[in-house]
């Protein structure tokens, strides 16, 4: 069967500008599960049947209710930025997009989920569309595995608004004039190097160049502490007791364009305990070398390009959505 013309769409969901998922299948019959397609890893887990109950809110994978499961055992944990993930592996057919890319996929089933942040998680889990290098025990990433299958026009996949994924190519109804791309500059990672952070016309930080790790499955744009803070004085935002930056809701203040990419970045809406507060799409997180220290941008800035992810040519095209 396979994508009609090559390509195929999988619808996401925004959760308050902040979490960004679609919905896969695993299994016969199949079950379902909203899953963050995240370029800053490569595996794919889901909460598992064993799981402790705690997270009733998510859904669950029951290998006693697929036909087509087949059982593997291996230990499993992936750590993130922001903590980690325990379980097994277990192998099974994944379905990424209702008109059918199904694949045997090797996943892990999670039964060890640290309550902050998953009990804020409208997903269930994590479908990593990175590098196979950076799959936890070397298990073909789900891209890798439709790639095999020679089924896609091209071997891409493309991020719209970050309102779909688009597998095997970029539709030219939703983004105008060419892609700026960018060569990957670490292999296996999806990071570029940046030439400058600049408010307006004035180059700020990373003035001999710095990397960026183009990452749909992290929110915001971060950057090193130290320059992030100064940025916000540049912008007058207030730190929050928790790290984040707001800005008075009144003043939507979009940073002044660019230069090369613009980084026009707008704050956020989000309610928190009942009030509306802006909380601004940047926020300092000091990654530690080797993989740091490293810019990432994340959501709210993928979100104002057509961003196209191309692993035949290893590079990252942006395009003005329309
Ligand atoms: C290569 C890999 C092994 C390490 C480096 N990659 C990374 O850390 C990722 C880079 N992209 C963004 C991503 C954001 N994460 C945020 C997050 O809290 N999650 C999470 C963590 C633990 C439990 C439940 C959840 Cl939901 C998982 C989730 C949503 C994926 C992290």
């Amino acid at each position: 069967a396979g994508p009609r013309n090559g390509t195929a769409p999988t619808l996401l969901t925004n959760y308050l500008d902040t979490q960004y998922f679609g919905e896969i299948s695993i299994g016969t019959p199949a079950q379902t599960f909203k899953v963050v397609f995240d370029t800053g890893s490569a595996n794919l887990w889901v909460p598992s049947y064993k799981c402790s109950p705690l997270y009733i809110s998510h859904s669950r994978y029951d290998s006693s209710k697929s036909r087509t499961y087949i059982a593997n055992g291996t230990g499993f944990a992936i750590r993130y930025g922001t903590g980690s993930v325990k379980g097994f592996l277990s192998q099974d057919i994944v379905m990424v997009s209702v008109s059918d890319i199904p694949i045997i996929q090797v996943f892990a089933e999670a039964t060890v989920l640290p309550a902050f942040p998953f009990i804020f998680a409208r997903f269930d889990g994590v479908l990593g569309m990175g590098y196979p290098s950076q799959a936890i025990d070397g298990i073909t990433p789900v891209f890798d595995r439709i790639l095999s299958q020679q089924i896609l026009k091209e071997d891409v996949f493309s991020v719209y608004y970050s309102r779909w994924v688009l597998w095997g190519g970029s539709d030219p109804a939703y983004y105008t004039g060419d892609f700026h791309y960018l060569n990957v500059s670490k292999s296996g990672y999806w990071q570029i190097s940046m030439k400058g952070v600049s408010v307006g016309a004035e180059m700020l930080f990373c003035k001999d160049g710095c990397s960026a790790a183009v990452d749909t499955g992290a929110s915001y744009i971060t950057g090193p502490a130290g320059p992030i803070s100064v940025l916000m004085k540049a912008i007058g935002a207030a730190e929050m007791a928790e790290g984040g930056y707001v800005v008075d809701s009144g003043d939507h203040r979009d940073l002044p364009p660019g230069t090369s990419i613009t980084v026009c970045v707008s704050s956020l809406q989000q309610s928190q305990y009942g009030e509306d507060i802006c909380v601004v799409a940047f926020s300092g997180l000091d990654i530690p070398p080797p993989a740091g220290p490293l810019w990432i941008l994340g959501a709210s800035f993928i979100g104002h390009y057509y961003t196209k992810f191309d692993r035949r040519n290893n590079r990252i095209g942006f395009a003005t959505a329309r």
